[in-house]
């Protein structure tokens, strides 16, 4: 079954007048004839500038928005129509905004919520119980949502949105201003939600990690339009997977230009730091670093990992061409 389904799905947008002209109003489209599909179990991240058009689309596929044209059915229903049905199957989390009670501790969110999707008692329970544990919640359960810190408050946030257990979970942009630690967390849960309980994800997000670790297939948005749809390899051919390999050594060397699979890009401090390109799908960070060893003695080193806007912008650029 297709739990997303959109046929030629338009958003326009009608602002202030033009100052040029003050009977006409400035028109923007959001989203632009778009068409998709996601399957019951993908993992889908849906990727794209600021503006491109994600959210918008998501409040579309969840009801929040009305679509200008086109079709929609999310989880077989009508968002619109059907949105109470669609409320008890899928699971929607806004990293910017929160669906929990602010002066209510968490547990009684929980409560409010398990009400609200009709679940039993025991029902509650254990499924209260399977998400404290493995979000590990237990020390903050009885803390006032306003209080907790923001990495505590997504895994509360995720937890909520998957206590009645839907079969789509929507994330717009669930790791955002968390560190490093906390986004890992969220992660690994995520990956053994969906091995677990078969799961359909989509989400958005501007950082690299959370399509490298979550996602299967990748959607780039542009002005409201797909750009892109494929897996991760696909997007790493289209626009050069590349990861840097930053190594401080011991002494000034010259450019490491000749180390197996991987390309010199600069170095800095009279060849003190240089960086190294290297593609993850061909090497690993591991044989880079040996064979630069093998030239220099190396005292640091740092992986960075591509920018999610790089990508995109790479992406932009490979199709407008
Ligand atoms: N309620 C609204 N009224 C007018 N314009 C809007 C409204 N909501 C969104 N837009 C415009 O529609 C376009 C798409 O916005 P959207 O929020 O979907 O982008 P996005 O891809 O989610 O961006 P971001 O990554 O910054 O969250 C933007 O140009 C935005 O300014």
């Amino acid at each position: 079954m297709n739990v997303i389904e959109t046929e030629g799905l338009t958003r326009v947008f009608t602002g202030r007048p033009d100052p040029k002209n003050k009977l006409r109003r400035r028109r923007h489209v959001a989203v632009d004839r778009l068409d998709l599909t996601v399957e019951a179990g993908e993992s889908v991240g849906y990727i794209g500038a600021n503006g491109a058009g994600k959210s918008t689309t998501i409040k579309m596929l969840v009801g929040i928005l009305v679509p200008t044209s086109g079709a929609v059915t999310t989880v077989g229903l009508h968002p619109l129509k059907q949105r109470r049905a669609l409320a008890r199957r899928i699971g929607v989390v806004f990293g910017q905004r929160s669906q929990l009670w602010w002066d209510l501790p968490v547990r009684e969110s929980f409560s409010i919520l398990s009400a609200i999707h009709s679940l039993s008692a025991a029902d509650e329970r254990s499924r209260t119980a399977e998400l404290v544990d493995t979000l590990e919640m237990g020390g903050f359960l009885g803390t006032p949502v306003r209080q907790l810190s923001l990495g505590q408050r997504m895994r509360a946030e995720v937890a909520a949105a998957l206590l009645h257990r839907p079969e789509l979970l929507i994330l717009d942009e669930p790791t955002i201003g968390l560190d490093v630690l906390s986004k890992q967390r969220l992660r690994e849960f995520l990956v053994t939600q969906r091995r677990e309980h078969g799961t359909t994800l989509l989400l958005t997000t501007h950082d690299m990690g959370d399509v490298e670790r979550l996602c299967d297939r990748i959607l780039v948005v542009d002005h409201g339009r797909l750009a892109f749809d494929g897996t991760l390899d696909g997007l790493g051919r289209t626009v050069g997977a590349r990861r840097e390999l930053v190594v401080d050594l011991a002494t000034a060397s010259p450019d490491l230009v000749d180390v197996a699979g991987a390309e010199h890009v600069r170095s800095e401090s009279d060849g003190l730091r240089q960086r190294l390109a290297f593609d993850p799908q061909r090497t690993t960070a591991a044989r880079v670093l040996a064979a630069v060893s093998e030239r220099a003695e190396v005292v640091d080193l740092s992986i960075t990992e591509p920018d999610i806007e790089d990508v995109v912008r790479e992406i932009y650029r490979a199709t407008r061409r």
